[in-house]
């Protein structure tokens, strides 16, 4: 049955994200319904990732006021725009933020998971057709938030951006396979494709970071290494898989850099290491710490405007790879469903994830949750218990 919101706008609490560096506010919005190609949904859960913060601190070059942030987002579809056919009222879906279209030259590349179909549009605050469906109360327009703005009860995305699941996973562990579990995983399973034996080192043990390790575990990866400055990161990093824990801080001997003890630990070097942390001096080191003729470097943590990495290009010259990646490499519509398949049969490791729940108007405390060591994932529930 169709539910009586059809075709009109919805009032419902939002987070806006007025300024960088504010608190959010968190307030009635008007979400308008869903023009062609597009879909109003009533998200259900949503979590907190590293990218939001970094969005919200002001670093991101794309990063526009007033907002609504949130792409770790699972829910249930309310209505639809004309001429969408992948997904229904009352299919349970999880927003993207890498979309998948199907048709455009990235898409039919065969090569990469980043679709270009909406980007554009995305990258500027607005749906595809350069406009808002996300007015405040005094009727100024928001703008969204890589596609996804899943910090509103409900949210409108292109067709393109969402992805139907099986009605039985459960919505607050999906909304993390959103971004930051897909992504560490993806990174090692596609992007790396870390084989049997290969060595590994994943630099910053947050959710990103241990999915990677869960990743190159699944693969029969012979060492993986965590390397983190936080201690409450040894335990976690064990669970997911690592076969070592490094603090840089506390585990080096008198002038020894970390690039020197990983590569002593591995005769040479690693055939893979992973960049979880957004720091380029990081990004650095992982790169060095790779063995010469193979070692393959992954960037995945996001670095402020203004940031560059650098390196002696000998250390290319010399067979080191450098290579980035975005949603892990994954096609959101077309591999999603392989990733809730592993999640079910307990290959993938979600819910471990979640280490703070809290009600939707507590959004202010997810975020200074994100700074607390303990802190994974903080889950927010729409449905006041
Ligand atoms: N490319 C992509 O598609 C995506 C990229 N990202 C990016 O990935 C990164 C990780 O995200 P997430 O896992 O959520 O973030 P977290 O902040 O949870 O994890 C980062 C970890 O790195 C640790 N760390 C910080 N500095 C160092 C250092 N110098 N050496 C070793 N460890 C360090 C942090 O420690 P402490 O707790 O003490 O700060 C923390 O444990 C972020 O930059 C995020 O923006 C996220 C999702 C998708
Ligand atoms: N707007 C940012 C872009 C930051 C970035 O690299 N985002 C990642 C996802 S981070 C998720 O938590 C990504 O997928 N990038 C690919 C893309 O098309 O945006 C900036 O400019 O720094
Ligand atoms: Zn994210
Ligand atoms: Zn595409």
């Amino acid at each position: 049955m169709l539910a009586a919101t059809v075709g009109k706008p919805i009032q419902c609490v939002a987070a806006v994200a007025y300024n960088a560096k504010k608190s959010l506010s968190v307030e009635e919005i008007t979400v308008d319904p869903p023009k062609a190609h597009e879909v109003r949904i009533k998200i259900e859960f949503t979590a907190v990732c590293h990218t939001d913060a970094y969005t919200l601190s002001g670093s991101d070059p794309e990063g526009l006021f007033p907002c609504i942030l949130g792409h770790e987002g699972a829910g249930i579809v309310e209505s639809v725009g004309d001429d969408v056919m992948t997904v229904k009222p009352g299919d349970h879906v999880i927003a993207l933020y890498t979309a998948e279209c199907g048709k455009c030259k990235f898409c039919t590349s065969g090569k990469t998971n980043l679709c270009s179909a909406v980007r554009a549009t995305q990258g500027k605050g607005v749906m595809p057709d350069g406009t808002t469906r996300f007015h405040n109360a005094k009727g100024e327009d928001i703008y969204h938030f890589m596609g996804c703005s899943t910090f509103s009860e409900y949210t409108v995305v292109a067709d393109v951006s969402v992805v139907a699941i099986d009605p039985k996973a459960p919505l607050d562990a999906a909304c993390l396979l959103g971004c930051g579990v897909t992504t560490g995983y993806g990174a090692a399973i596609k992007t790396a494709n870390v084989q049997e034996g290969d060595t590994v080192a994943v630099f910053g043990c947050g959710t990103v970071g241990l999915s990677v390790m869960q990743g190159a575990k699944s693969r029969g990866a012979s060492k993986i290494i965590a390397v983190d400055i936080n201690n409450k990161k040894r335990q976690y990093s064990s669970d997911f898989g690592a076969t070592d824990f490094i603090n840089p801080k506390e585990d080096l001997a008198e002038d020894q850099t970390i690039v020197e003890k990983l590569i002593d630990m591995t005769d040479g070097g690693l055939d893979f290491t992973f960049d979880c942390t957004g720091n380029t001096n990081i990004m650095r080191d992982a790169l060095e710490a790779c063995h010469k003729g193979w070692g393959q470097s992954i960037i995945i943590g996001v670095a402020a405007a203004g940031e560059e990495i650098s390196t002696r290009p000998f250390q290319l010259v010399t067979g080191r790879v450098w290579k980035g990646s975005a949603f892990g490499g994954i096609k959101g519509r077309s591999e999603m469903g392989g990733l809730i398949k592993d999640y079910q049969s307990g290959a993938l490791k979600v819910e471990e994830f979640i280490t703070h729940r809290r009600p939707f108007k507590e959004i202010n405390q997810a975020f200074e949750d994100l700074h607390n060591g303990d802190c994974l994932r903080t889950v927010l529930r729409f449905q006041e218990e």
